[in-house]
């Protein structure tokens, strides 16, 4: 990592271009509570960054000060990661999680404060202690609260644009969580509360979920895409060929194709409204709307949405396939009429 510490997320005022003009145009207020940082790294100095804009006072502690100090902005000091804690009222804890403990010593330093842990898992985890109950273990005079884990150095850095303006935060003790939260809306972020420390495991999960609730339509499409694919293969293509010997294999690629698209499309659609009957038809045998449905069915029904939009991409498709069909058709008419009006005229010249 050291090559990439050299090179900054932003430059400075000194470096010229990139960064946000909002970034460059603010400096800390003296007076406001001290924020510390411990680390270095990319979250760090975006993070450095988005704290001098919003006016509070910066210190960041690391464990090579003179090496790190050029990567951040003038107004936040960056010292050992001993005068930070010692200075900071708040602190962020921007180190990884297996790195924790080599911060054990700063443990009197950091008795009664705040300490924020912005670490995420590389794998979703289940069950078991989460990064922030571990830190809770480490430093049990403090009070941890989780957070910020779900913004990335690169949102941090650009400024809160809507879609990843929420915070979720958690904490054991309300104060802290408080003031973390007043913190994150000063940064023009927006404070969710998930409740105790004990959610922070989800907390850290959240990002591990990459589109979630596409996932089941993207595969149901691609199996129903085989499924008619082969069968219209089989139709089509297979059957003339073993039975009459007539080869129409280059129909694979955009005949074959097209005519499977719509099916995929109507049978998707269809997935779009059966949930529903499913649901209208528990109620009924229920005789209340005010059971819970099954969690299939639950699931079923609120990826409506990702079913509907899978279907009208095969749709799309379909449609765009289908009129460039008939221009393929008309260009090869096209070259057989010229071919015809040669030879017709003795011509023999090549055509084409
Ligand atoms: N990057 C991102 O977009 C996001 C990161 N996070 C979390 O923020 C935390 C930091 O991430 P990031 O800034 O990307 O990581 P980096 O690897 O860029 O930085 C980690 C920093 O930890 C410090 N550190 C302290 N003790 C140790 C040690 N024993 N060994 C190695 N490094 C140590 C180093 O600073 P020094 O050498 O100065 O002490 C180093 O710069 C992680 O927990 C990550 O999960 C969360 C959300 C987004
Ligand atoms: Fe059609």
């Amino acid at each position: 990592m050291p090559d990439e510490m050299a090179r900054p997320l932003i430059r400075g005022r000194g470096g010229g271009g990139g960064g946000s003009r909002h970034l460059e145009a603010s400096v800390s207020e003296p007076g406001a509570p001290v924020i510390g940082i411990l680390g270095t790294g990319d979250f760090s100095r975006s993070l450095a960054r988005r704290l001098v804009a919003s006016g509070y006072q910066v210190v960041v502690g690391s464990r090579a000060p003179k090496r790190s100090g050029a990567l951040f902005p003038e107004e936040a000091e960056v010292t050992s990661q001993m005068e930070a804690a010692n200075q900071a009222d708040l602190v962020f804890v921007a180190v990884f999680p297996e790195h924790h403990s080599t911060l054990v010593e700063l443990k009197p330093a950091l008795a009664g404060k705040t300490l924020v842990d912005v670490s995420n898992g590389l794998q979703i985890k289940l069950d078991g202690p989460s990064h922030a109950e571990q830190l809770a273990d480490l430093f049990p005079e403090s009070f941890v609260v989780k957070g910020f884990n779900t913004i990335s150095a690169w949102t941090l850095q650009m400024g809160p644009r809507d879609g990843s303006r929420q915070v979720f935060l958690c904490s054991d003790s309300h104060k802290a969580k408080s003031s973390v939260m007043q913190l994150c809306r000063r940064m023009g972020f927006v404070p969710v509360d998930m409740g105790l420390l004990s959610s922070s495991l989800e907390i850290e999960n959240l990002p591990l979920y990459l589109f979630p609730s596409w996932r089941i339509p993207i595969l149901c499409t691609l199996l129903l895409f085989i499924f008619f694919y082969l069968y219209n293969f089989t139709r089509d293509i297979l059957q003339p060929y073993i039975k009459s010997g007539k080869s129409v294999f280059y129909k694979m690629p955009i005949e074959t194709v097209n005519v499977t698209l719509p099916s995929v499309a109507l049978v998707m659609l269809a997935l779009v409204y059966l949930p529903g009957l499913f649901a209208a038809f528990l109620q009924l045998w229920w005789g209340t709307k005010y059971n819970r449905f099954p969690n299939w069915l639950d699931r079923w029904l609120t990826g409506r949405k990702q079913f509907g939009l899978c279907s009208f991409l095969c749709a799309v498709l379909h449609a765009i396939y289908s009129l460039c069909l008939p221009l393929r058709k008309s260009a090869h008419f096209k070259l057989l009429n010229a071919a015809f009006k040669q030879v017709k005229a003795g011509t023999g010249g090549r055509v084409g």
